[in-house]
Order: C-alpha cells, then structure tokens, then sequence
C-alpha cells in the first residue's frame, strides 16, 4: 500500500493532496539578506536571464522557471546571493523569530539552510550553535556558511540528545530549532523515490530520536524562550505523537504557529491514540495548500 494513504482521514481534499504530491516541485532561491538586498539579488539574477517569480508570503523567496539553470548553478549562488532552499523549509526559522544578538540552538543544523537564514534573520549578530552529529554534514554547512558570509555560525559536532552546553560558557538559549531527521514523506515531490524502503520500523525508530532532541532542547533554553520543532513528513508519530510527550514531560507549552501559508491544525487523535487540544495550535503544511513540498511546525514556549 501507498504509504501516504495512511492519512486519507485527515488530509482535506485527499485527492488534491496526491496529485500534487505527484508533481515536480518549483525550484526555489532564498536571498541571503547578509550579502544582498532582494532588489540586487533579482538585478543579478536578471542580469544572468535567470527566470523567476517572487512569492508573496514571503518576499525573500524566488521560484526559478522549469527551464533554465537550477538554484545552485546561478552566478548569484556562487556568490553567495542567494541560496537553494525549498520554499516551505524556510517556515521554521520565520516561526522561531530570533532577534539579532540572541543565543539560538540549531540542533541538527547540516546542511545549514536554516542556520544561514537564522543568522540572516538575526543580521548575522549574536551567536547560532550550529549542531550535527555527522561530521560529513557538516563540512557542506561549513562551506554554505563561509559562502553566505554567515559569521554569527559556531558549528559544533554533538549527538543533540545529550547536548552539552558548558563550551560556550552559557548555560541556556534564547531560542532552539529542532529540525529533526525524519522519514521525509513530504520531500516527495523534490525527491519521487523518498517512500521506497518506507516502513513503519523506521517511523518508530527516528521517533524515538526526535523526543530525545526536542526534550533537550526544551531544557536547554531559557524559561520564556522559543523552541520550534519541524520536520519534513506527515506522519503524526514524528509529529503531534513527539511534541505531546515533551509537553507532558517537560515545562512547556504552545503557542499558535503565525505564518501567511495556508495549512491545517495539527492533528488531536490518531488511530486510537489521543494528544493535548493544544496541539490544534500546530501547522500541517501540505503540497496541495501552497504548491510546495510538505512541513510540520510546533511552536512551543518554555516556561510559565
Ligand atoms: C532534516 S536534516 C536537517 C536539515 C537542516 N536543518 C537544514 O535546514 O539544512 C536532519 C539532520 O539531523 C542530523 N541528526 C540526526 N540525528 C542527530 C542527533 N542525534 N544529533 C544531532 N544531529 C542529528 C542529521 O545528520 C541531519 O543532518
């Protein structure tokens, strides 16, 4: 069985949502407000006859058009301009919302995506651990990093489940992202063959990893702080099941998820199993929604 019709029940317009899962996704650029502002950016991708369009939402992502050179093969790439990021990956930072001169957490932060565009949205001041604990990952962040011009990054190399914070000589952060690794259902479009080798093993064993990562984070930060959880699939198991358990184990509650992308509640009940109504308050961002890949997003506050 088709893995994804696990979630005929909850899925609004089922069909829709397949068929969209079955088409090729837009190709998208984030400009990296460290080296450029958006209107350079679009002379220097003009300049090259590269062919975009500018996405309302958000006014720092281009899609590139189907023919043409892809996101990383631009000038403005190589530059360090812009960056080759799905559209619905730069959700979570845009939630998380730091501040310039915050201490923020990256938990799994290789390749750097969303650590490069944390360190823009903080105007590359303040301090972003970036961490991964595979070491080959992080070289390519590395790399994007030094490209983007990104100097806010300190990337250390930890398993996120026992994070220790004593290097930094800090003891909490302001802020976490938990982008955890996950069974990637909703890179289906990006990537045809994600389901091949999909089982539900696999969903209960990088589960167990993502409410690891995500109670630590919890921990790690201060009370009154922001921790973000996303991944990239929409198996409630790695979702709704994983930020219930840290909101029952854990001083923490959550808050609305506040973006301009249209998406569904999080799910309350799943085959047989019930989670905290608060969970409501969490985005299930679906290819069918905004003609992107699919995301899952909690935003939870620390604390009283
Ligand atoms: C979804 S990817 C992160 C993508 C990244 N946030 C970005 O935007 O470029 C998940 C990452 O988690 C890392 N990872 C897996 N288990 C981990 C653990 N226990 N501690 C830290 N990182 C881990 C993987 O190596 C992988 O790079």
């Amino acid at each position: 069985m088709d893995p994804l019709e696990r979630y005929r029940p909850i899925v609004d317009d089922f069909e829709a949502f397949l068929a969209a899962c079955r088409r090729p996704l837009p190709r998208a650029v984030r400009v990296n407000t460290i080296k450029a502002t958006v209107e350079r950016a679009a002379a220097v991708l003009e300049r090259e006859g590269v062919e975009f369009e500018r996405r309302g939402w958000n006014p720092q992502l281009f899609t590139l058009a189907e023919e043409g050179p892809g996101p990383g093969s631009t000038l403005a790439s190589f530059h360090g301009l812009t960056y080759g990021q799905e559209e619905v990956s730069t959700v979570p930072p845009l939630v998380l919302d730091p501040e310039p001169g915050e201490r923020v957490w990256d938990a799994c932060a290789a390749p750097g995506g969303k650590a490069t565009q944390l360190a823009a949205l903080m105007d590359d001041s303040g301090t972003i651990i970036a961490n991964d604990d595979n070491l080959g990952r992080l070289s390519a962040l590395r790399f994007n990093a030094e490209r983007l011009g990104a100097t806010a990054l300190a990337v250390t190399n930890q398993d996120a489940r026992n994070y220790s914070l004593n290097p930094f000589g800090f003891d909490e952060f302001d802020r976490a992202l938990v982008d955890v690794p996950c069974s990637c259902e909703g890179t289906i479009r990006k990537n045809p063959d994600t389901l091949e080798g999909w089982s539900m093993d696999h969903v209960h064993s990088v589960s167990g990893i993502q409410r690891d990562v995500l109670r630590r984070a919890v921990q790690a930060t201060r009370e009154g702080g922001t921790v973000v959880y996303s991944t990239c699939t929409f198996a409630p198991e790695e979702n709704e099941a994983v930020v219930n358990e840290a909101l029952a184990a854990e001083d923490c509650r959550l808050r609305e998820v506040d973006i301009e992308l249209e998406y569904a509640p999080g799910v309350t009940e799943w085959e047989g199993d019930e989670y905290d109504p608060s969970l409501e308050r969490a985005a299930r961002i679906y290819p069918h929604h905004n003609n992107t890949g699919g995301f899952f997003v909690a935003k939870l506050e620390v604390g009283a």
